[in-house]
C-alpha cells in the first residue's frame, strides 16, 4: 500500500509553559466517573462525594480505663478520713473498652481503689459523674461529615471510614491514560542489542508517574513509525481512555509524522513550548479526548508530562497539583540559560557550613541519570539569562530536605572508589550518604576554601618538587585550617587501542607515531602529568596532534580510544579496563582528600575516615585493580606546617 508522505515539520511554536496548559486544560472536558469500592482497598483514590458515618464511635459508652464502675452520686462522701465502703450491686469490675452496664455513671482506675475482699472496695476520693469514661460518639458522631469530595485519603482516614461502618465508599474514577511508544528502532528490554536499537523504557516510567499522580495507565506494546498504524492506535485509545500520550517523533525528524496525524484525525492546538528540555511537545485531541505527544528525549518527555499530563490527571480527580517543597541555595557555578525560554536544570544540592550550595548537572535530556541523580530543579524564568556564581535561587526538591542535609558533598576530582565509599558509608548509617559533583582537582580545591564542599578528592603533581597536592593546597589555602587525608594510590597511565596497534609507551612515541591524542580538561590532574612528561621529554604541546581535544573524565578519554586505532589517552586503569583497552603505567599518582579541619573532626567525617580505613572498603577497592587504599593514612595538617 502507498504510504502516505508528509513534510518535515522545521520551525516549533515557542508557546508559554502557562499558556499551552491552561488551553489544553480548558479543553479537556472529560466528566469524571465515580465508582464503588471498599472502603479497605480505598487507599491514595479520591472521595466522589462527601462521606458521612453510617454509626457512632464508640457507639456505646465505654469504660476508658481499667477499674471499676460506680454511681459517681454514691461517692460523694468518701475522703480520706472517710473512707467509703462499695459492696454487691454498688459496683462492677470494668477494663478498658467495655460497655458501662446501667445503672453505673462513672469510672474509678484500679489504682484508686483498695479491694477489700471479693465483694467489696474502699474509695477515699468521689468520682464524678463521666469520668473516665468514653461517651457515645466522642471520636465520630453518627451522621457526621467525615469526609468532603475530592479529599485523598490516607491510611488513617481508612480506619475512621471502617470504624463508622463505610464499608464501600465512592471515588473518583481513575483516569485512564493510554501510553503509546513510538519509533522503528525500540525493543523490548529483554531483546538482543544491535547498534541503533534503544530500549523501550519510557513507557515504564510513565506509567509510573501517571499511577504516583492518580491515573490508571494502560501501556500500550511498540508501535512502528508507521502513520497508518499509528494513526489506529490512536483511534482506538481515543475510544478506551481519558487521556493518551503519544511518545516520540515529536520534533523534526524523517519519521517525525506524530504532529501530521493528529491534525489530521484531530486537532492541534500546540506544537512546541518555551521551554526546555521538553519544549517539542505535541498538545491536541482526537474525537474529544487530549492527546499529549511527548519527545522521545526521556528526561523531556518525564518534563513535559509533569507539565501537562499531571494536571490533566489532577482536573480529572478534583484536586489541586501538589507543590513542591523548594529551598534557597546558593549556586556553585555560573549559569548560562536562553532568554525567551524557561530552563529546567536538574541540580545537585549540599548542605555545607549552614547553607544550601547546588550545582548544575549535565543538560543532555539524553542523559536519564542526571535525572536520577538531581536532588532538584533550578526553574530559569524566561526572561532572564541565567545566573552569576554564587547568586541566590530557588530550587524544587525532588528529594527530602533531610537527605539533603546528611550527605557529604563530595567536590574536585573524580575517582570510581567515591560511589563505593558512598554506598559503603550507607550501608552503616542509613541516612547518609556522598553527593558528588566532578569539577577537576583546582575547583575542587577553590570548592573547599569557598566552604561548598565537605571534602575534595585531588590529585595534582607538582612539576617542580614531583610531590603530589601539598604545594597547591599550601598556596591556595595557607589562611585556612585544613587536612589533606592520603586516600589512594592509584595507576596512571597510557590508554591505548587493544593490542597497541600503535606500539605507543611515551610522549615521544606520540609524536614519532602522529597519534591522536585526547587530552583533559585544563586543571585536571592528568592534563599536569602529561604537561610534565612533555617537558621532561623535552617536547612541546604544538608537537602532540590532539593536545586541545579536552574530555572531562577518564571514562570519556577511555571510550574515544575505544572508537578510533590512531588515538591514545593519559588516565587510570579502571577506566581502561572497562572499556576492554590496553594499559601501560606511568605513575603512581597520590589522590587525597582534602577538607577543612571541622568537617574532618566532625561526626561525618570521623565515620567518612573509619569506612576508608575498614578491611571491607579496601578489600572492594583492591578488587576493581590499579588501586591500592594508603595504609595507616597520616592526616596532614597543612597549615601548621606552612607556619612552621
Ligand atoms: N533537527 C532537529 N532535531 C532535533 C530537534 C530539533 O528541534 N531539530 N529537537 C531535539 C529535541 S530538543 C528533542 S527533545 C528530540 C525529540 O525527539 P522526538 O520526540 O522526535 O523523538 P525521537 O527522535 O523518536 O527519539 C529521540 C530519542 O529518545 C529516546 N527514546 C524515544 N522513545 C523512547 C522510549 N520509548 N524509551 C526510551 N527512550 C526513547 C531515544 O534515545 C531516541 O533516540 O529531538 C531532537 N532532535
Ligand atoms: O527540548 Mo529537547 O526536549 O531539549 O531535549
Amino acid at each position: 500500500m502507498e504510504q502516505k508522505q508528509y513534510q518535515r515539520k522545521i520551525y516549533l511554536e515557542d508557546k508559554p509553559r502557562a499558556e499551552a496548559r491552561d488551553e489544553i486544560l480548558a479543553a479537556f472536558l472529560q466528566t469524571s466517573e465515580m465508582e464503588m469500592i471498599p472502603a479497605v482497598d480505598a487507599l491514595g483514590r479520591v472521595t466522589a462525594e462527601p462521606i458521612f458515618a453510617h454509626v457512632s464511635m464508640p457507639h456505646y459508652h465505654a469504660s476508658a480505663m481499667d477499674g471499676i464502675a460506680v454511681i459517681a452520686e454514691s461517692t460523694y462522701q468518701a475522703h480520706e478520713q472517710n473512707p467509703q465502703y462499695l459492696s454487691g450491686e454498688q459496683f462492677c469490675f470494668v477494663d478498658t473498652g467495655n460497655a458501662i452496664p446501667t445503672p453505673f455513671n462513672a469510672v474509678i482506675m484500679i489504682e484508686h481503689v483498695h479491694i477489700v475482699d471479693e465483694e467489696t472496695i474502699e474509695i477515699i476520693e468521689p468520682a464524678t459523674p463521666w469520668q473516665h469514661i468514653r461517651p457515645i460518639g466522642e471520636d465520630i458522631v453518627q451522621e457526621e461529615m467525615l469526609f468532603p469530595q475530592g479529599h485523598l485519603l490516607r491510611p488513617a482516614d481508612l480506619g475512621v471510614l471502617l470504624a463508622a461502618q463505610q464499608l464501600t465508599v465512592p471515588v473518583v474514577k481513575k483516569p485512564v491514560v493510554t501510553i503509546i511508544p513510538t519509533g522503528n528502532e525500540l525493543v523490548e528490554a529483554h531483546s538482543e542489542l544491535a547498534p541503533g536499537k534503544i530500549i523501550e523504557f519510557n513507557g515504564t516510567v510513565f506509567s509510573g508517574f501517571v499511577k504516583d499522580w492518580g491515573g490508571e495507565p494502560r501501556l500500550h506494546s511498540i508501535v512502528k513509525d508507521e502513520p497508518e498504524k499509528i494513526k489506529e492506535v490512536l483511534l482506538e485509545a481515543a475510544e478506551t481512555s481519558d487521556i493518551i500520550v503519544i511518545n516520540a517523533g515529536s520534533s523534526a525528524g524523517r519519521k517525525d509524522f506524530t504532529v501530521h496525524i493528529i491534525a489530521e484525525i484531530g486537532e492541534v492546538f500546540t506544537h512546541g513550548v518555551a521551554a526546555r528540555p521538553g519544549k517539542p511537545v505535541i498538545l491536541g485531541k482526537i474525537n474529544g479526548k487530549i492527546v499529549v505527544g511527548v519527545p522521545g528525549y526521556p528526561v523531556s518527555a518525564y518534563l513535559a508530562l509533569e507539565w501537562f499530563v499531571q494536571p490533566l490527571i489532577c482536573k480529572y480527580l478534583g484536586i489541586p497539583v501538589p507543590k513542591r517543597q523548594t529551598v534557597m541555595v546558593k549556586l556553585g557555578r555560573r549559569i548560562v540559560s536562553s532568554m525567551g525560554a524557561e530552563d529546567f536544570i536538574r541540580m545537585n544540592i549540599g548542605y555545607v557550613n549552614g547553607q544550601f550550595v547546588a550545582n548544575p548537572l549535565t543538560r543532555a535530556a539524553g542523559v536519564t541519570m542526571s535525572y536520577v541523580r538531581a536532588d532538584g530543579l533550578l526553574i530559569v524564568p524566561p526572561h532572564i539569562s541565567g545566573y552569576e556564581q554564587g547568586d541566590t535561587a530557588e530550587v524544587e526538591l525532588l528529594r527530602p530536605l533531610e537527605e539533603i542535609k546528611n550527605a557529604i558533598v563530595f567536590n574536585g576530582s573524580h575517582d570510581l572508589t567515591i560511589d563505593l565509599l558512598s554506598s559503603q558509608l550507607k550501608r552503616e548509617r542509613t541516612e547518609m550518604k556522598i553527593v558528588s559533583s566532578h569539577v577537576g582537582s583546582m575547583a575542587g580545591i577553590m570548592a573547599i576554601r569557598k566552604g561548598e564542599a565537605h571534602v575534595a578528592g585531588i590529585h595534582l603533581l607538582d612539576p617542580s618538587t614531583k610531590q603530589y597536592n601539598i604545594s597547591y593546597v599550601n598556596k591556595f589555602l595557607a589562611d585556612q585550617d585544613v587536612v589533606l587525608y592520603p586516600f589512594l594510590k592509584r595507576k596512571q597511565g597510557w590508554i591505548l587501542p587493544h593490542g597497541n596497534p600503535l606500539g605507543i609507551e611515551s610522549v615521544t612515541d606520540l609524536v614519532r607515531t602522529d597519534a591522536n591524542f585526547v587530552n583533559r580538561q585544563k586543571g585536571a590532574g592528568t592534563r599536569i602529568l602529561f604537561d610534565l612528561l612533555l617537558d621532561e621529554a623535552g617536547l612541546t604541546a604544538e608537537e602532540i596532534t590532539g593536545y586541545e581535544r579536552e574530555m572531562f573524565s577518564h571514562l570519556a578519554v577511555a571510550a574515544e580510544v575505544k572508537g578510533d586505532v590512531s588515538v591514545a589517552g593519559l588516565g587510570i586503569y579502571p577506566a581502561a579496563k572497562a572499556m576492554g583497552l590496553d594499559f601501560i603505567p606511568v605513575a603512581d599518582e597520590e589522590y587525597d582528600l582534602l577538607m577543612k579541619l571541622e568537617f574532618f573532626e566532625s561526626d561525618s567525617g570521623r565515620q567518612l575516615i573509619k569506612i576508608i580505613q575498614s578491611p571491607v572498603f579496601k578489600e572492594q577497592v583492591e578488587k576493581i585493580g590499579g588501586y591500592q587504599v594508603v595504609e595507616n593514612a597520616v592526616p596532614k595538617r597543612l597549615t601548621e606546617e606552612v607556619k612552621e
